[in-house]
């Protein structure tokens, strides 16, 4: 991604920050132009010092030298001051836009990334594109104008010495972008080391248990070490580069200052110059060259933040997973509260291979269908429709009459709450982990749901509590507590829908017994699909259907359920 491509696109960004960062980049110019013009009452100083009337004159410009400097001085802290504050939040509003973007992605796609990629991008990645085109931009700007004022400042001393300075000018140029060029490559392979570490070490502690069962901590120290091989020689390419840079740059500084020193003796020599003006112009060519190197500098900062741009741009531009219709409602609530879940000769594929192929299936409020099949069936697909999640191919999935195709996924998940497989434990407190899904819900509810969740009484017995802190996926806890936990965050949600997916597929004989009465509790009122391998499960459902071959191949109504008729699941098995 060019330059201008990326503060063409990532410009937006900086609304709201823009007055601040022209502010900041006031307050620095002001700084400059007081150096400036220090460096030219310096030539005062020294020639007042060594004139007639020494002291007196050297002590009023010494006065107004220290004064320059204290504005300077106050001007930079404002300034930077300033510009932290603008690219703060620059960062922050690109982060939440990206994050925002990314979570509506297909899950498929974040894994595809990996984890530890998405959140380089999100860190150092989002911070050189800032760079780009906030702060580095407003420190360019500044430079340059520095850069162009103490040239105008040497010339008014002496052109001929100010011109020698100047000419260096495009070999410098030259240079840097020789550096920026080769600075991109390094870039490129450098931000992907740093993505696959990050994604190594997730991989690693993500699945410690599995790494430790089967000893392959070994092999995944070599893979990281591996990861960190490549990284460390993509950042000594880049200090070679930056330091290779500096190097030319300082020689160029070193023999410029030479050759001004040498054509500024020979003007003072032949009386065009004073010995305070060839100071002042030393002084003058001290403070640009470290400019001019900054406007050099940016060349390569370019080509690394232009990489990252180019990462971030990446992200943006893949479409994110089920949008709204320009035309979808939200999806209308019974007055009763509850729902009637139907799937019409629904088709659906994932990459082109066909999963479900007409599949016909009603769910009535009140009862449990369980839904079994062999594995890759297509039967957590079917359970994403019903979540809007995806939209079928052909076909209709509809609550209460309603075309889901048709709604807001997010009015369609206020209605259907989804139990998945693993039992998701954030970080946070137990409390907290069950008001998950109702953020709103009083300290009372969230006790009612776990109690209904059969978790009130080994809550209870933690160390604080519904107040106990649990680490990520929450390990201190055993299968059932999670799942019960998960439960009881599905319980508050009181949705019409419920759709639990395989809610034992990890648990012993035990551990199903316990929560089989929680899953009755969390099934009442509600119109419920269970899907599930678990015979010791299907026994709380009112009617067990199997998917095969992308259809309903068999219904059973369960014998001994104590369902109205009416509840009942009716199905048109092919
Ligand atoms: N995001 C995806 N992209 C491509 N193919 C997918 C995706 N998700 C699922 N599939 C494929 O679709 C088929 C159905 O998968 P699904 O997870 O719905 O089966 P399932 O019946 O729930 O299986 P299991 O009982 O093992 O959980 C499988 O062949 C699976 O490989």
């Amino acid at each position: 991604m060019t330059f201008s491509a990326a503060v063409r696109r990532f410009s937006p960004f900086l609304v709201g920050q823009r007055r601040r960062l022209v502010s900041a980049s006031l307050f620095l110019l002001i700084a400059a132009a007081c150096d400036a013009v220090g460096v030219f009452v310096l030539s005062d100083v020294v020639d007042g010092a060594l004139g007639a009337d020494g002291w007196s004159a050297f002590a009023h410009l010494a006065a107004a030298w220290l004064l320059l400097t204290a504005v300077s001085v106050s001007a930079d802290y404002v300034g930077m001051v300033l510009a932290t504050v603008a690219s703060e939040g620059i960062v922050l509003r690109l982060r939440t836009a990206l994050f925002a973007h990314v979570q509506r992605l297909a899950p498929v796609s974040h894994r595809r990334r990996g984890l530890g990629d998405l959140l380089v991008r999100h860190s150092s990645d989002l911070e050189a594109v800032e760079h780009l085109v906030g702060t580095g931009l407003m420190s360019l700007a500044v430079a340059v104008a520095n850069a162009a004022g103490l040239l105008i400042a040497a010339f008014l001393m002496s052109p001929v010495v100010a011109g020698v300075a100047l000419a260096a000018c495009p070999v410098l140029w030259g240079v840097s972008a020789f550096y920026g060029r080769r600075q991109t490559d390094t870039t490129h392979e450098e931000r992907s080391a740093t993505s696959d570490i990050a994604d190594s070490i997730h991989a690693a502690l993500a699945a410690h248990e599995t790494t430790v069962a089967y000893n392959q901590q070994q092999r995944e120290a070599d893979r990281l070490a591996r990861d960190g091989d490549r990284w460390a020689a993509a950042r000594i390419g880049q200090a070679r580069i930056e330091a290779g840079f500096g190097s030319v740059l300082g020689f160029a500084q070193v023999c410029v200052s030479l050759i001004v020193t040498l054509v500024g003796v020979w003007q003072v020599r032949h009386g065009a110059l004073s010995v305070g003006q060839l100071l002042s112009l030393t002084g003058y060519l001290a403070m640009l060259y470290p400019k001019l190197q900054q406007v050099a500098d940016v060349r390569l900062s370019v080509a690394e933040a232009a990489v990252s741009a180019h990462r971030i741009a990446e992200l943006f531009d893949e479409p994110i997973h089920r949008p709204d219709r320009a035309d979808a409602q939200p999806l209308p609530v019974s007055a009763d509260g509850t729902a009637v879940v139907r799937l019409t000769e629904v088709h659906f594929a994932h990459a082109e291979a066909p999963v479900l192929r007409g599949v016909d299936l009603e769910l009535r409020p009140g009862s449990i269908t369980a839904l079994t099949g062999p594995s890759g069936a297509g039967k957590s697909t079917l359970a994403a429709l019903i979540c809007a999640l995806d939209d079928p191919d052909a076909g209709r999935v509809t609550i209460n009459g309603h075309d889901l195709a048709t709604a807001t996924g997010r009015s369609v998940r206020e209605q259907v709450t989804l139990l998945p497989q693993l039992p998701h434990i954030r970080p946070g407190t137990v409390a907290e982990n069950i008001a998950y899904g109702r953020p709103d819900a009083s300290r009372a509810d969230v006790i009612a749901a776990s109690v209904d969740a059969g978790a009130h009484q080994f809550i209870t017995a933690l160390p604080d509590g519904y107040d106990t802190v649990l680490a990520g996926d929450g390990l201190e806890l055993s299968g059932g507590q999670r799942q019960r936990i998960a439960m009881a965050r599905a319980i508050l949600r009181h949705t019409p829908v419920l759709v639990l997916d395989e809610p034992t597929a990890a648990l012993d004989d035990a551990a199903v017994a316990e929560i089989l009465t929680p899953l009755r509790a969390l099934a009442r009122g509600r119109t419920t699909l269970l899907i599930t391998h678990d015979a010791r499960v299907t026994s709380i459902a009112d009617t067990t259907v199997r998917l095969e071959d992308g259809r309903i191949r068999a219904v059973d109504y369960c014998a001994g359920r104590s369902r109205t008729p009416s509840a009942l699941p009716m199905m048109v098995p092919r």
